[in-house]
């Protein structure tokens, strides 16, 4: 296809703006020329900033023949919705993430989307493109400091709102670990465990903050992940590997150093937006590329199922306290 693909995004929320932003002015190939949100006053609004039409309707937007191509951005209890009608209606859809809000969700949508016989869908896993990550990867995959034996990590945000329940620090944020790692190790999880470390004062009262996951791969990696939601000092991500001959730490991102007032201050990020810049232009572009070429390329409807598996599995030992296995089934054919 060497027309530019016609996107329509569903969430004009915060990250919906800024990947529509992103597509419009600083990727190629693409642009999106509708939306749709719930609030729609805010809709609106967004679509006279950028010249897109509105839909009232998400459903409306995803079967209009004006749109190729969908993305999801609502919140995480319509995502499964609006994938599936993006399924139904035969057409591509990047999907935030988590896939759905619970795992059967995750699960109906691989079987639509089997049952329809062609890959339409990716989720917005989007550190497996982050070029730090890109890093590890590569140093794991060659085994340059021989076997990976146990990970340190770390998830901390600035501070949440009210609306930010108690799941969600394993089913909305270290979601993302479980992905990126499980991309990085090349393996699946067998265990999952989570903790609660003293709690912080800044923390709302429904929230154990911060909370430590605990997950074993299949070949007995020891991972542990901090989520400090409610760090209140910044946006800071960690990732250090152990290897048998050597440790690999995720780089920081190359802020400036400054020399004031009698110290040395190098600046954190505020949020997801300052931290993951380059992996959310890399992974909308290669998106709308494999998307022109039709294909899917990124993190699948699989990937997202995997994900919510893992997830449903931490939360469940959330609950209970206690450590929990991973029973998975094996990858269909449709998804190697
Ligand atoms: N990959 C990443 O790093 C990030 C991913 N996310 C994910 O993106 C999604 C959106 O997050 P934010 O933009 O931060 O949230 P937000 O709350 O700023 O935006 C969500 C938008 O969805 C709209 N909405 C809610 N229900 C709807 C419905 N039924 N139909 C149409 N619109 C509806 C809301 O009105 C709102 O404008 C979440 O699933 C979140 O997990 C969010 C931030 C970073
Ligand atoms: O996906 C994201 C948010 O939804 C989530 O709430 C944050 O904790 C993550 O850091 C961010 O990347």
């Amino acid at each position: 296809m060497d027309k530019e693909l016609r996107i329509g995004v569903v969430g004009t929320g915060a990250i919906g703006r800024t990947h529509l932003e992103r597509i419009n002015t600083q990727l190629q190939g693409g642009r999106v020329v509708a939306v749709s949100d719930v609030n729609k006053e805010f809709g609106k609004s967004v679509a006279e900033k950028y010249g897109c039409k509105f839909f009232e309707d998400g459903e409306e937007l995803i079967n209009s023949d004006e749109v190729d191509a969908i993305i999801v951005t609502t919140i995480d209890a319509y995502h499964e919705q609006y994938v599936s009608a993006s399924i139904k209606a035969g057409k591509y859809v990047f999907c935030e993430k988590p896939l759905a809000a619970e795992k059967e969700g995750t699960k109906r949508i691989v079987d639509l989307e089997m049952a329809g016989g062609k890959k339409l869908v990716t989720v917005g896993f989007m550190r497996r493109y982050d070029p730090g990550y890109k890093q590890l990867k590569k140093l794991v995959e060659e085994r340059t400091y021989g076997e990976p034996l146990m990970l340190h990590c770390a998830h901390r945000n600035y501070g949440v709102d009210e609306s930010y329940d108690n799941s969600m620090p394993v089913e909305n944020s270290m979601i993302h670990e479980i992905d990126v790692l499980r991309w990085l190790l090349d393996e699946d999880y067998a265990t999952a465990e989570v903790v609660y470390p003293k709690k912080t004062k800044y923390a709302h009262e429904k929230l154990q903050d911060p909370q430590i996951m605990i997950l074993t791969t299949k070949s007995g990696v020891r991972i542990d992940v901090e989520a400090f939601i409610n760090s209140h000092y910044g946006y800071d991500i960690k990732c250090e590997v152990c290897c048998e001959e050597g440790i690999v730490n995720l780089p920081e991102p190359a802020n400036a150093m400054v020399r004031t007032k009698a110290a040395r201050i190098t600046p954190i990020c505020e949020d997801w937006s300052q931290r993951f810049v380059e992996a959310y232009n890399v992974e909308l572009q290669e998106w709308i590329n494999a998307v022109k070429a039709g294909r899917v390329d990124g993190p699948s409807s699989w990937d997202g199922y995997v994900g919510a598996i893992t997830a449903s599995a931490a939360s469940k030992a959330r609950d209970s306290q206690t450590i929990v296995k991973i029973e998975m089934e094996e990858c269909p054919d449709f998804y190697k």
